[in-house]
């Protein structure tokens, strides 16, 4: 292979699909079907670790902890939804709040209410790259379950298949460079292998102190960025030059 690369690490949002898709689709279907998952799922074992994972990134040790001054289920409920309208209103990126919307997102994605938005160039690229031999990673904000639901109902169909694994901020937050170190360790290749694309300079400057190459991409709608990043712009993936 002929590529200085041999790994491609994408984000999502302003990346591999548009920020709007995610602002004006995902989040509100988030929000409309907060209150009644929660009353249903309450008692499921799947939402007891995140629950736990709410607390702690609330500061909480844990969530019987969080909500030990609460008596009753409703207002133990309602001080979830309350913290999970918060972080989304303000855009944090926190983990607990990503589970529980990947968790939220599941029932919309298999009955076809959402499907995952792609730019045209995404599919071919991905073709591209991994018919050259390069592997293909995500590195998103998104839960790797809500990736998986995402890049699998896709509007260009289930684009799983190329994708050689999935991180999301369990292996650490995207703005620090010792995540772009532990991806690199976790997929085997020394970091300057390994191109991540992604519209948020303050993560490909992360990147960059780990080692990576790095791409910023320009995608309609995205946030601009300040000049004197020193990022490489790409407007589409097939600007992406493998040799
Ligand atoms: C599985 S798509 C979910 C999108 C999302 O919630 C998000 O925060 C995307 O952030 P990214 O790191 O991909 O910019
Ligand atoms: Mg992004």
């Amino acid at each position: 292979m002929t590529s200085p690369y041999h790994c491609i690490l994408l984000d999502i949002e302003g990346t591999t699909s548009s920020v709007s898709f995610v602002y004006d689709v995902m989040f509100p279907f988030v929000l409309r079907e907060l209150d009644k998952y929660l009353e249903c799922a309450w008692n499921s074992p799947e939402l007891t670790p995140v629950l736990d994972q709410i607390a702690q990134d609330a500061g909480s040790e844990s969530f019987l902890a969080w909500t030990a001054d609460l008596t009753d289920e409703p207002a133990r409920r309602e001080r979830v939804a309350a913290e999970i309208r918060r972080l989304m209103a303000d855009d944090v990126k926190a983990t607990g709040l990503k589970q529980l919307q990947g968790m939220i997102w599941k029932d919309g994605f298999e009955r076809g209410e959402l499907v995952g938005q792609v730019y045209r160039d995404v599919p071919e690229a991905l073709e591209a790259w991994t018919s050259a031999g390069l592997r293909v990673y995500i590195y998103s904000s998104g839960s790797i379950a809500a990736q998986k639901l995402f890049f699998g109902h896709s509007e260009a169909g289930n684009l799983l298949k190329y994708f050689s694994g999935h991180f999301d901020t369990t292996t650490g937050p995207k703005k620090e460079a010792q995540s772009y170190l532990t991806i690199a360790a976790a997929i085997g290749e020394p970091p300057e292998k390994v191109l991540f694309i992604s519209d948020v300079t303050a993560e490909l400057d992360a990147a960059r102190e780990a080692g990576m190459a790095t791409r910023l991409s320009i995608r309609p709608g995205n946030k601009p960025v300040e000049e004197g990043h020193g990022h490489e712009p790409i407007a589409s993936f097939s600007q992406v030059s493998l040799g």
